[in-house]
């Protein structure tokens, strides 16, 4: 293996043997011999290298295989077939229930994880302080870890994980365990290890975390490999997936809403609406509305089909398009909608992203309680949306979708959800009085009262 490479997995399965039920034990206990068990291919036939001073998040639905795929990295499961190297020191952070022994002092698992890491008895002891004090679980350190509670347990984990000076660091869920300050530290302490050239191994549901963390990603779905590529583009096929089943799951909802009542729409209802806004007047058309016009390079997308977004322009507050915006600038967003089938209704929405694939605003007509209107198969409509641009400088994506409510404002089938579709950039405003520090604005009402005492 070369040394740039940090794990290597080759033709990686691993076969659990499970009981059907719970009953099948005992009678392999009682009848030895013969076996109760059934085989259970958590994973199959895995390959991929991972770099030394890489970020990988693992995703996947519960049992896809991350936990045991990690399990096999640390080389707490063996796989029943593959070959697995790992080059240099691994600390992980894996589920509850692995690494520490619960029968002994926190104390003492520290030394034990460090003894294990192939840290000296001297080695431990100078970093012992830190840890404990990075874990802050106060006099819990010297009782039981049986005694912890789960955050205590993950506080003390990551403290010894971090603190064996780790090449590769391993982190399963485990962190979600610990309160929202915990969870920042460790991010940070990540971080600063990932800079210092630690390679990083990080399962999570949290799809904004993997993409704004890891540079790569690998999805895994029924114990395969679907996808592995860079974060962004792994999180989408992953996203694409989970939609398509919540499609599925909608779809039903919608059929059976329409079997109970033909106006069960909430929108024919007619209990959310604000207003319905048919032939609205847009005084200029920037969005291609005949054909399929170019979006961003590397964007994605998705959805269930029946409509499709043909262009999506950014409009400044003099309403041309633009690519960049100045701080607390209006901003238009106008997009070109055919659609392919009949809707009694239609809504259109829109999400902000920061560089890091974190989610910022974002709004959907739906959450403005405005309804719009019937859409017919072959016509195209054009829809703007016009909000105050309250975010500070940077670099943003734009996400926009057309989706197809069963229930208005909580359960929208996707029809086309386009990721990414364009990249602009946010300048700062000219005037100081303008400016702000946070990532977003809020305009505040301000009261002020003179009161002697
Ligand atoms: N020791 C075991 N014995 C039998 N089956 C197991 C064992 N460990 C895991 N499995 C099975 O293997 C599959 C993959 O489990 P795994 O914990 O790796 O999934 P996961 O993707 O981490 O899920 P989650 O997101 O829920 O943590 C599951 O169906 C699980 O039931």
């Amino acid at each position: 293996m070369g040394s740039e490479i940090a794990i290597s997995l080759n033709n990686v399965s691993k076969c659990f043997k499970q009981y059907r039920q719970p009953v099948d034990r005992l009678k392999e206990m009682i009848f030895p011999g013969k076996s109760y068990t059934e085989e259970f291919w958590a994973l199959r036939d895995i390959s991929f290298e991972i770099m030394r001073g890489e970020t990988m998040g693992i995703i996947g639905r519960n049992g896809a295989g991350k936990s045991t795929l990690l399990q096999l990295i640390c080389g707490t499961l063996t796989p029943t077939y593959g070959d697995i190297q790992v080059n240099g020191r691994v600390a992980a952070l894996l589920e509850l229930g692995a690494g520490f022994n619960p029968e002994f002092t926190g104390r003492d698992n520290v030394y034990m994880n460090g003894a294990i890491a192939g840290l000296a008895k001297a080695e431990i002891d100078d970093r012992f302080d830190n840890i404990a004090a990075f874990a802050d679980i106060k006099d819990f350190i010297d009782r039981p870890v049986k005694n912890y509670s789960s955050g205590m347990y993950v506080r003390l984990a990551f403290a010894a994980a971090i603190h064996v000076e780790p090449d590769i660091l391993i982190v399963d869920e485990a962190l979600a365990v610990g309160d929202m300050f915990f969870q920042a530290k460790c991010m940070t302490r990540m971080r600063q290890m990932m800079e210092a050239g630690v390679t990083v191994l990080f399962v999570s549901h949290d799809t904004g975390s993997v993409k704004s963390f890891c540079q790569r990603g690998v999805f895994l779905e029924g114990g395969e490999l679907k996808k592995i590529g860079k974060a962004a583009d792994v999180v989408a096929s992953y996203i694409s997936v989970i939609h398509g089943d919540m499609n599925q799951d909608l779809k039903l909802q919608l059929q059976q809403n329409l079997e109970n009542s033909e106006k069960n729409l909430d929108l024919q209802n007619g209990k959310s609406a604000k207003n319905v806004i048919i032939d609205a007047d847009i005084s200029e058309i920037f969005v291609d509305t005949k054909q399929q016009a170019e979006l961003a390079e590397g964007c994605h997308r998705y959805g269930e089909g029946g409509a499709k977004v043909l262009d999506i322009k950014l409009l400044n507050s003099q309403h041309q398009p633009t690519a960049e915006l100045e701080s607390r600038e209006e901003f238009i967003i106008q997009a070109a909608i055919l659609f392919e089938k009949d809707f009694p209704t239609f809504c259109f929405g829109y999400l902000i992203r920061d560089i890091k694939g974190i989610d910022i605003i974002g709004t959907v007509t739906s959450v403005e309680k405005v309804d719009m209107p019937p859409a017919t198969a072959g016509q195209v409509y054009v829809v703007e949306m016009r909000s105050p641009n309250m975010l500070n400088v940077g670099v943003y994506t734009l996400t926009v979708a057309v989706e197809l409510p069963v229930v208005m404002n909580q359960n929208h089938i996707f029809l086309d959800y386009i990721d990414d579709a364009i990249v602009f950039k946010v300048n700062m405003a000219e005037d100081p009085l303008d400016r702000f520090t946070a990532k977003v604005y809020v305009p505040a009402e301000i009261k002020c009262k003179h009161v002697n005492n």
